[in-house]
């Protein structure tokens, strides 16, 4: 059994949670909100992130972050993306120093462009090989109805990617492993950006034609950033890759394709941000993505588009129109 800290008690945080408590592991969960706290600690329900799912004994919560790293084995971090540097340079002293430092968030930071695993390595100074992502077609509810799901364990350091492996594997969920951290991180968060495109199609009233072809050229699209920047290619047509562009493309449980669908519908972005308080990571990070596409040297159309109409510089029917509309004469179907 390992002592396992979570910061924080979102969707996904708490569905992950559950995965580690079904494998036998002692959690404790982080949430900055007492409410939250005492749901979790005396209702045994998040009651705003995943209502209806009865947490275990072996889960509990406090809003003080010392409390919740004291002793752990392993600190699994799952705050927005945009806000892991800042809440991590107030608990990195209080982080055990030999813990293994799991990212299970899927986008890349503004301005810096660094993937979460890069923002954990600074902000932390840990060695790289001590920091893991799990990464896969893992949407929170179905996770915490214990619905059959599979994931990847990435970590550069082999040895403590089978670690995590053994710790994470339970009754509903399959982890693999795998050394390629940036493909699966690069993966995680593009798939969000194709999320928001297919959302787009479906919102306007497009069927399946329009999604599938969206989501092979995000596919594509993706594999070029990742592999130009030193990815293994196989990662792609991974769980990480390929398994989870297909669960956030095909489920109303996602929230980008969701995002993308109010966009498609004629929402505009702030209009769908003061709608809800859950995260659409694909909003922020397509244009961290589109700048390192632009940084590395490919081409990245859909993450362009996507940026442009979250931005309300294009609306989401012109979007479609420039894909078909695209000149093809370099790029293989
Ligand atoms: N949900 C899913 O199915 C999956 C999500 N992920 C990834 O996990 C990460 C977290 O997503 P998810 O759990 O779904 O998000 P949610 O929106 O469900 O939860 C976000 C959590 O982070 C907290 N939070 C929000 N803003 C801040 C902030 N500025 N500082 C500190 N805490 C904050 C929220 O607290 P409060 O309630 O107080 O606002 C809440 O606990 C994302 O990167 C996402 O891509 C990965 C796989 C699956
Ligand atoms: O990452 C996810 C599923 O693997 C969750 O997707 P959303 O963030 O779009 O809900």
């Amino acid at each position: 059994m390992s002592k396992i800290a979570v910061f924080s008690a979102g969707s996904w945080g708490t569905a992950f949670s559950l995965v580690l408590a079904d494998a036998g592991n002692d959690v404790t969960l982080w949430a900055r909100r007492d409410e939250v706290v005492d749901a979790i600690n005396d209702r045994r329900e998040n009651t705003d992130y995943l209502p209806g799912i009865e947490l275990p004994p072996s889960i509990s919560a406090s809003t003080d972050p010392e409390q919740v790293a004291a002793d752990a084995d392993v600190v699994v971090l799952t705050v927005p993306s945009q806000s892991l540097r800042e809440n991590l340079a107030s608990w990195a002293p209080i982080l055990p120093s030999d813990a293994t430092l799991v990212s299970l968030m899927k986008g890349v930071e503004l301005g810096t462009l660094m993937r979460m695993s890069e923002v954990i390595q600074e902000v932390t100074d840990a060695s790289a090989e001590r920091i893991a992502v799990i990464s896969g077609p893992n949407l929170a509810r179905e996770i915490a109805r214990r619905e059959p799901a599979a994931s990847v364990v990435a970590c550069l350091d082999e040895e403590r990617a089978k670690q995590l492996q053994a710790i994470t594997h339970g009754p509903s969920f399959r982890p693999y492993t795998s050394v390629d951290v940036l493909g699966c991180e690069i993966g995680g968060a593009y798939k969000n950006v194709v999320g928001l495109a297919v959302g787009m199609a479906v919102g306007l009233g497009f069927g399946d034609n329009t999604t599938a072809s969206v989501i092979t050229r995000g596919l594509a699209e993706t594999a070029r950033l990742a592999t130009a920047q030193g990815a293994n290619p196989l990662t792609l047509m991974g769980l990480a890759g390929l398994g989870d562009l297909v669960a956030t493309c095909s489920s109303p449980l996602s929230r980008n394709r969701t995002f993308g669908e109010r966009l498609g519908q004629g929402m505009t972005t702030e209009e769908i941000y003061a709608s809800t308080r859950q995260v659409a990571e694909g909003a922020k990070s397509c244009k961290s993505l589109l700048a390192l596409a632009e940084r590395t040297g490919v081409d990245a159309p859909i993450a362009a588009a996507v940026d442009a109409v979250v931005d309300g510089k294009m609306t989401a029917l012109d979007m479609m129109n420039s894909f078909i509309a695209r000149d093809t004469k370099a790029e293989m179907g």
